[in-house]
């Protein structure tokens, strides 16, 4: 597939190198006292894509990002940003996470919020993060508990922009916003990522707003892995058939069903293909929304990792570790 061809709002799409991964989770698990949040979770993410990360509640979302960002560490497994570990300065310096908590400094008013911002990372833009603040009239002088909801998560916002990172994960940014607010932090989002080529990992219950911003898809569901792709592959390889007594047919034989569906908007079978589709004109491609939903009602459906989603051995990570240190 092309990725380069892929349209995005905001101008041409950078194509990092083929084959860089953002993040590379091995066998990756995270036990709590209460049991796992996560595990045997095993994916690539390839460096300049936009991923959604949907899961029911308490599926794993927040755990992972945790994972990915050095808050936590795993029980099981090994992950991997952009080739290092989570916790090395690297991974650090090019990552920002905005975290569903949100931390700001009450106190501080907007314009100190983003002076720290400067004097914590290097590669600050603060064209960028005043840009975001100005966008929606937050006046630099304001301390931040003084702030709406919807207005601190924008400060949020800039303070993760204007790291320009190379990845940008983010927990549910848009709970608080308004829907005018959420088109244009998104607009924005997807114009950064294309000019900068910077990979977006962003957990969302929006089903409807990740299918206009994402090419790349993580389904989590009871801490395992559901369906990890690019977004196009993961739809050619599902189709919806018209079933019309509801129920099995002799055209479903070869493929897998996800879900049957007799209820509201589309009737019929969604099925994992294994198999050509051999009558046409009545089985098609589901949405990436229809595919979320299916996958979220059916927990028990096998899971799909793409082939380009998929990572190699542990050990090959740990041997390349080690000529990294003999060539240091
Ligand atoms: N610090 C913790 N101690 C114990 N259990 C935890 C802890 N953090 C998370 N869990 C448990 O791990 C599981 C996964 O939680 P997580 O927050 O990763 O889910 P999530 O997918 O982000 O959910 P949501 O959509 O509700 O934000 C849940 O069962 C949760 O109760």
């Amino acid at each position: 597939m092309n990725h380069s061809g892929m349209h995005h709002p905001g101008g041409t799409r950078y194509a990092p190198p083929v084959g860089y991964s953002a993040i590379e989770a091995y066998g990756l698990g995270k036990r709590y006292r209460r049991g796992w949040a996560l595990q045997d979770v095993s994916f690539r993410l390839p460096a300049g894509r936009v991923c959604g990360l949907v899961g029911p509640n308490g599926a794993g979302k927040t755990t992972l990002m945790g994972l990915a960002t050095n808050m936590i560490q795993p029980t099981t497994g090994a992950l991997r940003v952009f080739d290092a570990a989570p916790g090395s300065r690297e991974a650090i310096l090019r990552t920002a996470f905005l975290s569903q908590e949100k931390p700001l400094f009450r106190r501080f008013t907007v314009a100190e919020t983003l002076r720290l911002g400067r004097e914590l990372n290097p590669r600050w833009d603060q064209g960028v993060a005043e840009g975001l603040v100005s966008a929606g009239q937050v006046p630099l002088s304001a301390r931040i508990g003084t702030l709406s909801g919807g207005q601190r998560t924008r400060v949020a916002f800039s303070l993760a922009f204007g790291k320009r990172p190379d990845l940008l994960i983010l927990d549910e940014p848009m709970s608080d916003l308004d829907p005018l607010v959420r088109r244009e932090l998104m607009a924005t989002l997807t114009a950064e990522a294309a000019q900068h080529g910077t990979t977006v990992l962003v957990s969302s219950h929006m089903l409807a707003e990740l299918q206009h911003i994402c090419d790349y898809l993580l389904v989590i569901a009871n801490g395992g892995l559901r369906l990890a792709g690019e977004v196009n592959e993961l739809r050619a390889a599902h189709a919806w058939f018209a079933a019309p007594g509801g129920g099995p047919s002799p055209a479903l034989a070869p493929h897998r069903v996800v879900e049957f569906r007799g209820e509201e908007g589309r009737q019929g079978a969604l099925v994992r293909l294994g198999g050509p589709i051999e009558y046409g004109g009545q089985a098609e491609h589901p949405t990436l929304e229809e595919l979320l939903l299916a996958y979220l009602r059916s927990p028990d459906a096998p899971s799909l990792i793409a082939p380009g989603a998929q990572v190699g051995d542990i050990h090959d990570v740990i041997a390349r570790d080690r000529n990294k240190t003999v060539t240091a």
